[in-house]
């Protein structure tokens, strides 16, 4: 029956490859993109729009066996970003989104919805991603879709927002402290329910990369611990809304 389905799946996305929707190197087989067997893994989906280097962290943990999932595609607007050109050095799906004139080869939303559940993605990780989620795609994938943003929401957030935008606000505010959130993905920039938060300091001298810097470093350890507990279903949900990470050692105690 898998092997049906598989078929089938499979048969789905060559047609988005004869359509010019999916990079041809991509397709679905390769270690990393092939459609998951393993029932247990989540299956991941990544969307970068620059260096990428939250999707490298996440994707390396993954290959040493840290996270119980896999990075099975990769979504960018920006198809020569950094990102992209790890992705396809790794072997994983690249696909272009959103389209536009200027990429025509983007895919529309509900095309991307389709290759997202040909390849059964369990989850979607935004990491450096700079184009507005869709409310379609938010409602496909309820509670499933997480961005990390660089300041401590709700401050220096929204549209405008993104960068080293983010960090030049902070410095010039005079705020003592910043820091990465993590929180689900709602239909406008950056007001979905946090998730998770680490604090950094913001030194009196810092410029704006220097804090940019200090403040990534604790966004590639955030993005790793959130992504195991994701996928290990230890996030839960109190009556108010807000979601928590359940403890791995002591189940009783949530943050
Ligand atoms: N529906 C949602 N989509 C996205 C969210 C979100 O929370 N809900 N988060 C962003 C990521 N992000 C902050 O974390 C963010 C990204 C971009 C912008 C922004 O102002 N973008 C500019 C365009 C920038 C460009 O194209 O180079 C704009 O819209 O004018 C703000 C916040 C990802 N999507
Ligand atoms: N508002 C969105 C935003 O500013 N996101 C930020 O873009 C950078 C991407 O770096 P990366 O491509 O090296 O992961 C990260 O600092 C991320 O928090």
């Amino acid at each position: 029956m898998v092997s049906k389905i598989y078929c089938r799946q499979k048969a789905a996305v060559k047609a988005l490859v004869c359509r010019g929707k999916v990079e041809n190197n991509d397709l679905v087989g390769s270690d990393s993109g092939e459609l998951n067997n393993d029932s247990s893994r989540k299956n991941l989906a990544v969307f970068v729009s620059g260096g990428g280097s939250n999707f490298r962290a996440i994707h390396e943990a993954s290959m040493e066996g840290l996270v119980n999932g896999k990075v099975t595609i990769l979504v960018t607007d920006k198809p020569g970003c950094g990102g992209a050109v790890y992705a396809r050095e790794k072997g994983i799906p690249v696909i272009v989104y959103p389209r536009r004139s200027s990429v025509p080869e983007g895919l529309s939303t509900s095309d991307l919805v389709t290759s997202l559940r040909k390849y059964e993605t369990h989850f979607i990780l935004l990491a450096g991603y700079l184009k507005l989620i869709p409310v379609e795609l938010v409602h496909a994938y309820p509670k499933s879709i997480i961005n990390i943003h660089p300041s401590l929401l709700p401050a220096f957030g929204g549209k405008g927002y993104y960068g080293i935008k983010v960090h030049e606000a902070v410095v010039a505010s005079g705020a003592r402290y910043s820091g990465p959130t993590i929180h689900f993905v709602d239909e406008k920039y950056d007001t979905g329910r946090i998730l998770a938060q680490r604090v950094v300091p913001v030194m009196a001298s810092d410029s704006a990369e220097e804090l940019a810097a200090r403040v990534l470093h604790a966004e590639h350890k955030l993005y790793v611990e959130v992504v195991v507990a994701l996928c290990e279903d230890r996030i839960t949900w109190r009556p108010d809304g807000v979601p928590l990470i359940q403890n791995k050692g002591n189940p009783t105690l949530y943050y």
